[in-house]
């Protein structure tokens, strides 16, 4: 029976959902996707760091409080967060990367993928950062060493896109896509319609893990233009950096334009674009958008994400699901780690 050995680099509420899932259902994933896993090393900035080749305890990382050097408190464990140890020296397999996104120069989490693709470690993140804005120098790195670079989780959250639109939708001739990529900045224009204040809806998106760290990224569009960045690049080979991306968010939406809005039968919508043009070039943007509500994305609601493929052969693909949340992004790091058993399987 295979055992991947990872070691979760950021220990926020993706990499705890992990550890969760690892908890409730390591048993049968070895049963039914042939492999478990275990977690063998730890390192976070607030709260430090750990290494066990025997495994750690899933269920007691779980429970471990939020504190500052709360790992220094489990034996063995240290307030320091030793990342480049602990990447590089816990005998992990694969580490699984969640620290915070940097939309402006993807540090440090792409010094922590390069520690470990050039230690010939698999990497699977749900970090933007990297992709965005150091993805080819990466994936190149990573096809140089003969390991695994997987990052399902960076464009909605566990929602299978990327992966989804690489192998299923190869052929079909990509030509753009349009879509409600923040679950952050849909969850506020949701809740806005039903009266409750914009910063009063950002504050109930942080509680319930949707937004980055700071969610400026969120509610002023970084975080889709990343996002558009990682789709336009990965699907229609365009060579897109993020200043190519024009970009505005949702902040200057009131309350009155949004009532107004209702009335008109409309409704507002954070949409991330890009689209071939004639000249073959690809065009993008990040922009409010008023959509009738006969509009597709025009009904989806909360935190949930939908983007639409437009494809020569099919028409318009559309793609629904959860766009943000702990476990449902931990769930994406899950998916890359089957892609990595499938690929690279012992
Ligand atoms: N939460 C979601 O719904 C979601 C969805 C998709 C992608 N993401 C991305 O996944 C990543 C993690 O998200 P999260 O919700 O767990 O964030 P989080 O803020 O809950 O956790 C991030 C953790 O990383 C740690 N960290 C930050 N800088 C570090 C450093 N230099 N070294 C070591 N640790 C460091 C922090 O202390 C924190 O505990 C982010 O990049 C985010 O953009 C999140
Ligand atoms: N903050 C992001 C997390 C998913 O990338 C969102 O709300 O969509």
């Amino acid at each position: 029976m295979t055992e991947y050995k990872i070691a979760l680099v950021g220990f926020g509420g993706v990499n705890r959902g992990l550890a969760q899932l690892v908890a409730d259902r390591n048993a049968e994933w070895k049963a039914s996707l042939g492999f478990g896993i275990k977690i063998v090393g730890v390192t976070d900035l607030f709260l430090g760091s750990i290494v066990a080749e025997e495994g750690l305890d899933a269920k007691q990382l779980v429970a471990l409080p939020i504190e500052k050097g709360a790992l220094a408190q489990m034996s063995g464990g240290t307030a320091e967060a030793l990342n480049e140890a602990v990447i590089k020296h816990s005998g992990a397999d694969m580490i699984a990367e969640a620290t915070f996104t940097n939309p402006v120069d993807g540090e440090p989490a792409t010094t922590f993928c390069r520690w470990a693709l050039e230690s010939g470690i698999h990497v699977v993140t749900t970090n933007k950062g990297p992709i965005a804005l150091h993805g080819a120098e990466l994936k190149d790195l990573a096809r140089r060493k003969g390991v695994a670079f997987e990052y399902e989780g960076s464009v909605m959250s566990g929602t299978p896109v990327i992966r989804l639109a690489r192998q299923a939708l190869a052929g079909v001739e990509v030509q753009g896509f349009e879509g409600i990529l923040n679950g952050t900045s849909n969850y506020v224009l949701t809740r806005m319609k039903d009266g409750l204040a914009f910063n009063d809806a950002v504050a109930q998106a942080q509680q319930l893990g949707y937004a980055e760290a700071d969610p400026t990224a969120d509610v002023e569009g970084f975080d889709v233009r990343l996002k558009v960045v990682i789709l336009a690049n990965e699907l229609l080979n365009a060579r897109l950096s993020v200043s190519d991306v024009a970009c505005s968010g949702i902040s200057r939406i009131s309350p009155e334009d949004i009532a107004q809005a209702s009335a008109n039968g409309a409704s507002w919508k954070l949409i991330g674009s890009a689209n071939r043009e004639v000249d073959g070039s690809v065009r993008a943007s990040v922009e409010a958008r008023l959509l009738p509500n006969s509009h597709p994305l025009a009904g989806i609601s909360g935190a949930t994400n939908a983007v639409s493929f437009k494809t020569t052969l099919l028409g318009a693909v559309t793609v629904s699901g959860p766009g943000a949340g702990r476990i449902e992004t931990a769930f994406a790091l899950l998916s890359d780690i089957i892609a990595i058993h499938t690929t690279h399987g012992k």
